[in-house]
């Protein structure tokens, strides 16, 4: 059973089990899918690709981050697994991040058990014991970028339009201090605060400049290098990379779970806010408009 924070996330968030698909693969290996998160497994090579599938951008709604949690757990306890890449199957976005949907117009309690959900996400992936190698085939603002942050390597496709980086401030919200942290942990602070300040979003030149991203490459290239990137990270004696690993990361993880309850506090009181709903409506409205 998955449990998030002590929960069952499957009564929760109304995922069902039964929306779940196990079968073999034709190297013998276990198979499974979600409604949204598509696990295609090489048994032989130790990797799974994980392909996002919440059309149509991505968005990290509830029953999304939920599915995405579960087949994380699932993949972290099969011995079979040493990487995974992530990647997408909504073409030209790689995710949109956080739900606004999920931020807009709701109860407290609410608010509460999908931060809970977003923080559950961040400390399985960054705290993974597995190589994590994004492959970021679109665009990438926001939380959709903050995925991408936690992984060991990024390659980014060459695409003007695949934009990446840490935007909340253009929505008139925070991003909060783990997202941040995250962000500084990667391209430095100098950076970082030039970045969070402006809520900027890098092309892939400029991405790969600043040190958002290790590797751009030409679209249809982009498996091909994440899975040699991927075999020279799994090079590495696992137990020596995964102490490495957590020495790096122990402490920023430690950051936000010393604090989860607090963080979950302020992000409820912060999102509530008559200002802040205003905000977020209105860029949802832009977003929807934007087509017409
Ligand atoms: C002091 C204490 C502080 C505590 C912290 C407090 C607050 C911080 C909280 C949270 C941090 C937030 C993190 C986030 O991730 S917020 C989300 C930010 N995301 C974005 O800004 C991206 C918005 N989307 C886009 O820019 C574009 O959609 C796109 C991804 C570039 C794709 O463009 P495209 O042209 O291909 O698609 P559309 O724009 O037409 O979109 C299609 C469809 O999807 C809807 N949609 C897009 N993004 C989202 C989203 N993030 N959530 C929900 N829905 C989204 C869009 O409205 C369209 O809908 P429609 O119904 O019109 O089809």
């Amino acid at each position: 059973m998955a449990l998030l924070a002590g929960r069952t996330v499957l009564l929760r968030a109304g995922v069902r089990l039964g929306a779940e698909a196990a079968t073999r693969g034709g190297n013998g290996a276990r198979r499974f899918a979600s409604h949204r998160v598509l696990v295609e497994p090489d048994a032989a090579a130790g990797i799974a690709t994980i392909k996002l599938k919440n059309p149509p951008v991505n968005s990290l709604s509830l029953e999304f981050l939920t599915e995405l949690i579960i087949c994380l757990e699932k993949l972290e306890n099969d011995k079979t697994f040493r990487g995974i890449i992530l990647t997408s199957d909504c073409p030209g976005i790689f995710s949109a991040g956080l739900d606004l949907r999920e931020m807009c117009g709701k109860n407290p309690a609410h608010y509460a058990e999908y931060w809970r959900a977003v923080q559950e996400i961040w400390l399985k992936l960054y705290l993974s014991n597995m190589v994590l190698v994004a492959a970021i085939n679109g665009a990438s603002p926001a939380g959709g970028c903050l995925m991408a942050l936690t992984c060991d390597y990024r390659v980014l496709a060459d695409n003007p339009r695949y934009r990446i980086g840490l935007n909340e401030t253009l929505l008139g919200i925070i991003a909060p201090f783990w997202f941040k942290d995250n962000l500084v942990n990667t391209i430095g602070h100098r950076a970082a605060d030039r970045a969070l300040q402006l809520g900027l979003l890098f092309p892939p030149t400029e991405a790969l400049q600043v040190g958002m991203v290790d590797q751009v490459v030409p679209e249809d290239q982009i498996h091909s290098t994440a899975l040699s990137v991927m075999s020279q990270w799994l090079a590495i004696p696992d137990h020596a990379r995964q102490l490495t690993k957590s020495m790096m990361r122990k402490a920023t993880a430690d950051h936000l779970i010393k604090q989860r309850e607090a963080d979950i506090q302020n992000f409820v009181s912060f999102i509530s806010k008559d200002s802040i709903q205003k905000s977020l409506q209105v860029y949802l409205e832009k977003l929807k408009q934007k087509k017409h």
